[in-house]
């Protein structure tokens, strides 16, 4: 089956066909780095994470393009605030950025472009637009032509006229229509500023994805992604530009996620209604953060809710005992190939698994197949005669769409945690063998102290955790 995308731009779910058959390029708008991402922010990164990874399992060759806004008036702000430059608060949080990332599982793009390491490219494609007459200067400040477009405004689908009235379009008295909008902001006094043909300044921040993009990613991208407040303008200024520059279509595909509410409205750092990802790391394990931010469809909204995180951490454990129960099942498993009747069963969660994805990805689906596959892992290495192909085709199962997909589970080589109390479990046997019970009663203490239960069974001792 193919992968069908519900598309912002036509508003109807279509089949993924792509500029080159076999390969997706796909660009999502990073973040503003002047605070630390909260967990709005992070669904986006987590959601598109478990798309990105998914169409790899399709077969896709993936190029996956993410970038940093690193220069805006925001940027400024804290600088000027802090008494620091905008470098420096940037280069801080991109790295809390890929820290919090890292925690959660989110693979780091193909490519992570700031934009201040591409002023030039912009003011080349600005000094383009203004040739071509699809941008005028005023007073050191680049303005686009909105209206010049007859379809601006064909992707956040609001009537022109309806934009023409409104009274949230700032009115600026340089600009000739108040849609139009900032290619270049002339630098005031103290600014972080570059050279260009039109004075000293800054770009402005939809020229940058326009930039990037395509010099990453091409003319036509196949998907390009982001919150759903970024439809207006962002991403519809986006189009405008490039569609001006290249006289081709910019994006195939556009998705946009619902956001994560809170207290009935949109997270946000300028409400100041946020929990940032660092914060809730603190307290949650951050795959119990990854599972919430992927646990409804991502075109619905999501409520933060604490009691919800609580309730999903039970979840988790339950995958993670299952996941655990499997491996330790293997080291005392009867030689043999996999049961016919698993295998079957596996085929068929398998097919409901990606009906699930290929549905505009509906990563809640996808993890109700997940529970139902921990059900069929529990039951089977409950058996008492199971053979070793049988657990094997349950662990590749578990590996594929708990962990290489949707990034739940602790793939091997992954979690030195595990390592570490598997290490201290042998020293403690080692300890006991050797009639040293006061070792191996400290070792057991120690674990206990580490939030691990120890239990004796017939294959062995095996650990959980409480
Ligand atoms: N509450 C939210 N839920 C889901 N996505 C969000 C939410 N808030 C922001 N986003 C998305 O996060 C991404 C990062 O954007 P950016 O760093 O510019 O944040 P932002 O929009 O400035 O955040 P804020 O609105 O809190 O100031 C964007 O794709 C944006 O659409
Ligand atoms: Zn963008």
């Amino acid at each position: 089956m193919s992968v069908q995308i519900y598309n912002t731009l036509t508003r109807k779910k279509e089949p993924l066909e792509t500029v080159q058959p076999g390969k997706v390029n796909m660009y999502v708008c990073g973040p503003t780095v002047y605070n630390y991402i909260h967990i709005g922010n992070a669904r986006v990164f987590v959601f598109f994470d478990v798309v990105r990874r998914y169409l790899q399992y399709k077969g896709y060759d993936v190029k996956y393009v993410q970038n940093f806004t690193d220069v805006d008036d925001k940027l400024i702000r804290t600088a000027n605030e802090e008494g620091t430059t905008v470098p420096e608060v940037a280069e801080r949080y991109i790295r809390a950025y890929f820290e919090d990332m890292d925690a959660l599982g989110v693979r780091r793009a193909d490519v992570h472009p700031r934009a201040t390491e591409h002023i030039p490219d912009m003011i080349e494609a600005i000094r383009e637009l203004i040739d071509k007459g699809w941008a005028y200067e005023r007073d050191g400040d680049v303005y686009y032509r909105a209206l010049k477009k007859d379809d601006y405004g064909k992707l956040s689908h609001q009537a022109i006229a309806d934009l023409k009235a409104g009274a949230r379009i700032e009115v600026n008295e340089r600009k000739e229509h108040p849609l139009d909008f900032a290619l270049w902001k002339k630098a005031k006094p103290g600014e972080i500023k570059w050279d260009s043909p039109w004075g000293e300044g800054r770009p402005g921040w939809h020229i940058e994805c326009s930039v990037m993009s395509r010099k990453y990613l091409g003319e036509t991208l196949d998907i390009h992604a982001g919150g759903k407040d970024l439809c207006f303008p962002h991403h519809e200024n986006e189009i405008a530009q490039s569609e001006a520059l290249t006289g081709k279509p910019f994006a195939r595909y556009w998705m946009h996620n619902e956001f994560i509410n809170m207290g009935g409205e949109k997270m946000s750092k300028s409400l100041g209604n946020i929990v940032t990802v660092y914060d809730l790391r603190k307290r949650y394990p951050a795959r119990v953060i990854r599972y919430f931010l992927i646990s409804a469809h991502y075109r619905n909204p999501i409520q933060f809710s604490e009691e919800v995180i609580d309730q999903l951490k039970n979840g988790l454990e339950r995958i993670d005992n299952a996941w655990f129960n499997l491996r330790h099942r293997m080291t005392a498993a009867t030689e043999g190939s996999a049961d016919p009747a698993v295998k079957e069963q596996l085929n068929t969660l398998t097919a409901q698994f990606e009906a699930a994805m290929d549905d505009d990805m509906n990563t809640a689906n996808a993890l109700s197949v997940l529970f139902e596959a921990v059900k069929l892992v529990n039951e089977t290495v409950a058996q008492p005669v199971v053979t070793l192909g049988t657990l094997e085709a349950l662990k590749e199962w578990m590996t594929t769409f708990g962990g290489e997909i949707l990034g739940l589970i602790e793939l091997e080589g992954e979690d030195t945690l595990d390592r570490e109390i598997e290490a201290l479990i042998e020293e403690r046997q080692k300890a006991r063998k050797r009639r040293d019970f006061a070792r191996a009663d400290a070792i057991r203490d120690q674990l206990a102290a580490m939030g691990i239960l120890l239990e004796d069974t017939p294959q062995g001792v095996r650990w959980r955790r409480k």
